[in-house]
């Protein structure tokens, strides 16, 4: 199949990704694609609407499909049978499924289509065009839209797609863990501003050190340890076998949720 730009793209839950989404398809003054957004998230569809002349907010879900080449489904998965229910999509549109934990055989029967359906995990750094996005299955139009937004990572099937999907499940753990940190730190009597300004000081250079992808991730956390020293203390006292294998666990548990 042959890769084309999709110029007229449809947003239907415009709340935090579908924003995100739309801030990324713009970044760097970029003139197009066009956006048709639904009318529900009305604050957040206005405010775009306002701040790009491409964006429009339609008056229906309908009439979001009916003015795109391609549909990003971008609801929480309660609200999806409310949202798409009774839709009509022709099969020459592409539909793009960013819902967690919804597989496109239970989409495709909401939808009752057989346009093609792709999955895919944007994450919120798409709004600067910095998110890998996993996609299932490949499809050369969603992939092209989504190597614009920071990089695309096609899986070769639905339970690779589940990996992917558990792993963005820990991001929160990880703000939940440096906020930890911070509460430790001004429990001890530091000033909790200070405390926060070094947490977050600290992590951003775990962050641009992440960005070298010529060391292994194993190899980035040796070169920063000195052997006997404080880093391998911690890690060995808290991060040891038991606490690595319940992470384990509990990703094994969210697995097989997915799937
Ligand atoms: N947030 C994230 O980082 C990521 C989220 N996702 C997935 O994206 C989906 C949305 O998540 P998120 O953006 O965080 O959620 P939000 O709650 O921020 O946004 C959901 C939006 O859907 C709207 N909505 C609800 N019902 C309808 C309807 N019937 N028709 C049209 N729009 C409707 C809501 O409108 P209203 O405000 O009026 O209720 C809201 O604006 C989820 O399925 C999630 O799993 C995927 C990847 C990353």
């Amino acid at each position: 199949m042959e890769e084309r730009t999709v110029e007229r793209i449809g947003i239907i839950g415009v709340g935090e990704i579908g924003r995100a989404l739309v801030l990324g398809l713009y970044h760097g003054g970029d003139e197009s694609p066009q956006v048709f957004l639904s009318p529900r998230g009305a604050r957040t569809a206005a405010e775009l609407s306002s701040r790009y002349e491409g964006v429009q907010v339609c008056a229906t879900n309908q009439e979001v499909v009916d003015r795109s080449e391609a549909v990003l489904i971008a609801v929480r998965r309660q609200d999806r049978h409310e949202a798409l229910r009774g839709l009509r999509v022709d099969d020459d549109k592409l539909v793009v499924n960013v819902m967690a934990g919804v597989a496109n055989d239970d989409l495709r029967r909401t939808l009752g289509t057989d346009a093609p359906l792709v999955r895919a995990i944007p994450l919120p750094s798409v709004r600067e065009r910095r998110s890998v996005t996993v996609t299932f299955p490949s499809h050369p139009d969603a992939d092209a839209l989504f190597a614009r937004l920071g990089g695309v990572l096609p899986v070769a099937d639905e339970a690779a797609f589940n990996v992917f999907s558990a792993l963005t499940g820990t991001l929160t753990t990880h703000y939940a863990y440096l906020a930890t940190l911070t509460s430790w730190a001004t429990a001890q009597g530091t000033a909790p501003e200070d405390a926060d300004r070094y947490v977050r000081g600290l992590f951003q250079g775990v962050g641009r050190a992440l960005s070298d992808e010529t060391r292994s991730l194993h190899q980035l956390a040796a070169d920063h340890e000195t052997p006997n020293g404080n880093n391998e203390r911690i890690r060995t006292t808290w991060f040891d076998s038991p606490n690595s294998a319940a992470l384990h666990k509990a990703l094994d548990n969210l697995l097989t949720d997915l799937q």
